[in-house]
């Protein structure tokens, strides 16, 4: 039995279903998408109540054709996502989570300038930011907002940014994108820079959350920073397509979550994205129109190894979880990974490591 209890968590397939109302799957059939629901439990405590959350993670197609004006295509996501929000609601949401640039075809594989850069935003008080403190205030909510931001008090510099609006619709703070791919078609780095905002941790009412914005997800140090500062949830909101990184997709969130005694929420976007003019990236394919496969399968996993099964590879869809926060300390106590991590031993490394002059440690006979 216990081996097929194990199984069963390696598969993704033991976790309790959560029951949700029938109006709100009643409304996600309507309009045509998946929602799904599971919880991970934690054991009862003495001390301690349950510190139950419910979150929701949101992945979707673009709405309009790409070459529709830019505000049209903005309003239309804003409809699609606020509708698939209401849902949440029903569904006693909590924290919801959108996808990466979730405003905007993901275009920075054209690198071409206009029209994409006129969808970048400010944080603070752009037309999306005002969107989401709506929501956040009418299903009080928190909303972790992933787009392209535009920061004026900085020459109008561009950033890939997720925002993250309290429950009570004010803006709690930004944290931008720290690890800008250079991979196939992803040419973000014409757009924006790493980002300057270190590895912000937002206290929230419901719990501490952070965002490792998608490449961030092949770094562990990444992840491994957000979880020193205190994470219990990091969201990874993405945008990344089949034949680039399906292969480590249900691998890279899932040990982050075992590795620093969190929960992980890895978000992609669904759908193939055309674009009118050809482009290339340098890698010898001919040039082509669009990115590829946007794969969804967005997913959450647990400090103890579960997760839940993936939404659609290719439907819009909304996934709901229910997760007690105290599984987090009980696998610490358990596994002790940040009792025996040794980061003083690192950082002396690291330090030694990143120096010019470093003289790699190999002993020769
Ligand atoms: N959006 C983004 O950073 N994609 C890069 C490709 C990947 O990390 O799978």
């Amino acid at each position: 039995l216990k081996n097929r209890n194990t199984l069963a968590k390696l598969l993704a397939v033991n976790l309790k279903k959560l029951n949700l109302p029938q109006s709100a799957l009643d409304a996600a059939e309507e309009q045509d998408f998946d929602l799904k629901g599971y919880v991970f439990e934690a054991s009862p405590e003495q001390l301690r109540p349950p510190r139950t959350v419910r979150v929701g993670l949101i992945q979707n197609k673009i709405v309009l054709p790409t070459d529709a004006p830019v505000l049209e295509q903005i309003t239309a996501l804003h409809k699609r996502v606020g509708e698939m929000v209401e849902v949440a609601a029903m569904c006693g949401v909590n924290i919801v989570c959108f996808q990466e640039a979730w405003t905007m075809p993901f275009a920075f594989c054209t690198r071409e300038r206009e029209p994409w850069t006129e969808f970048a935003e400010s944080a603070e008080d752009g037309l999306t930011t005002h969107f989401c403190i709506q929501l956040a205030k009418k299903y009080n909510m928190v909303v972790v907002s992933p787009i392209l931001e535009r920061d004026e008090i900085h020459g109008g510099t561009l950033w890939n940014t997720a925002v993250v609006v309290s429950n009570n619709g004010n803006v709690l703070g930004t944290s931008r994108k720290n690890h800008i791919p250079r991979v196939g078609d992803f040419n973000e780095s014409t757009y924006y820079m790493e980002g300057n905002t270190g590895h912000p941790v937002f206290q929230t009412q419901f719990g501490k959350i952070a965002v490792n914005i998608c490449y961030g997800r092949h770094h562990p140090l990444n992840w491994l920073m957000y979880s020193l500062h205190g994470a219990e949830i990091i969201f990874n909101p993405s945008a990344t397509v089949g034949l680039l990184s399906e292969p480590m997709w249900p691998i890279e969130a899932r040990n982050a979550a075992i590795a620093n005694h969190c929960f992980t929420c890895a978000i992609n976007r669904v759908g193939t994205e055309y674009f009118r003019n050809e482009f290339t990236s340098g890698d010898g394919k001919k040039a082509h129109h669009d990115f590829g496969h946007f794969y969804g399968s967005s997913y959450v996993a647990a400090p103890d190894g579960s997760r839940s099964p993936g939404l659609s590879r290719t439907r819009d869809g909304l996934l709901v979880t229910e997760m007690d926060l105290n599984l987090n300390r009980q696998v610490a106590d358990k596994w002790n990974f940040k009792m025996t991590g040794r980061y003083e031993m690192y950082a002396e490394e690291l330090k030694k490591a990143i120096q010019h002059d470093f003289k790699p440690n190999i002993v020769k006979e």
